[in-house]
């Protein structure tokens, strides 16, 4: 019989250390993280509808990142999880809140759990035959986002928006899906009052690659 301490120390089967994580969520870190990332005001031309608003934003940018992400990825391969801390600075770009590039998952059927840490969002969802839906996250708030779901955080408080995010490390990210189809189908726009609202994108064609002929070209 063997003893079961040595079975895992001399396992064939490759082990990963654990690992802990602490969200600090007025920072937007991750403590235990292996990696991060910064986008900049630079980087995300084309993501708002109002182009010239976001010209006018660059001549006074400030050159801090505009939302990143920290991140613990500490194995590859099937049943492997990314699990990170995402933040998003409060502003607005024209009338659209602040938000992240967006994508759908490479592998489509790939679901994402998201979390609330600190400020207020809302985590907007398309799939590709033209449902929208828009969850609003506040602290303690978890949205479950199934595969087959285009979607992007955007911050619609008027400070920094955290969340604590998971999804399986092989589910990869497209981005091409929402700039091939001329953004998102809905906007989150101010209301006037402080608060937000859906409306239409009228530079949004449709996800359907029969009706793009930029991701033709590109599959
Ligand atoms: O990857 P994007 O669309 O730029 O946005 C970043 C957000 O999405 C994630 O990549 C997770 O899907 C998180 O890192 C973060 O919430
Ligand atoms: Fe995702």
């Amino acid at each position: 019989m063997t003893h079961p301490t040595q079975t895992v120390a001399d396992s064939p089967v490759p082990r990963t250390e654990p690992v802990g994580l602490t969200p600090v969520a007025l920072f937007g870190r991750l403590i235990g993280a292996n990696a991060r990332y910064e986008k900049f005001l630079s980087d995300l031309s084309g993501v708002y509808q109002d182009e010239a608003a976001h010209r006018a934003a660059l001549t006074e940018d400030s050159g801090e990142p505009v939302y990143w992400v920290e991140s613990s990825a500490i194995d590859q391969g099937s049943g492997a999880l990314t699990i990170g801390v995402s933040t998003i600075k409060a502003g607005q770009i024209g009338d659209e809140y602040a938000m992240t590039r967006g994508h759908i998952h490479k592998q489509h059927s790939a679901a994402e759990l998201y979390f609330g840490l600190s400020g207020r969002g809302v985590m907007l969802m398309e799939t590709m035959d033209g449902e929208s839906r828009a969850i609003e996250i506040t602290p303690g708030v978890a949205v479950h986002v199934p595969g087959h779901w285009i979607h992007r955080s955007v911050n619609v408080g008027p400070g920094p928006f955290t969340t604590l995010f998971c999804y399986p490390t092989d589910a990869g990210q497209d981005y091409g899906i929402i700039r091939d189809a001329g953004g998102m189908k809905k906007l989150v726009v101010t209301d006037g009052n402080g608060g937000w609202a859906l409306r239409d994108n009228p530079a949004h064609r449709s996800y359907a690659p029969d009706a793009n002929p930029q991701r033709q070209a590109r599959q």
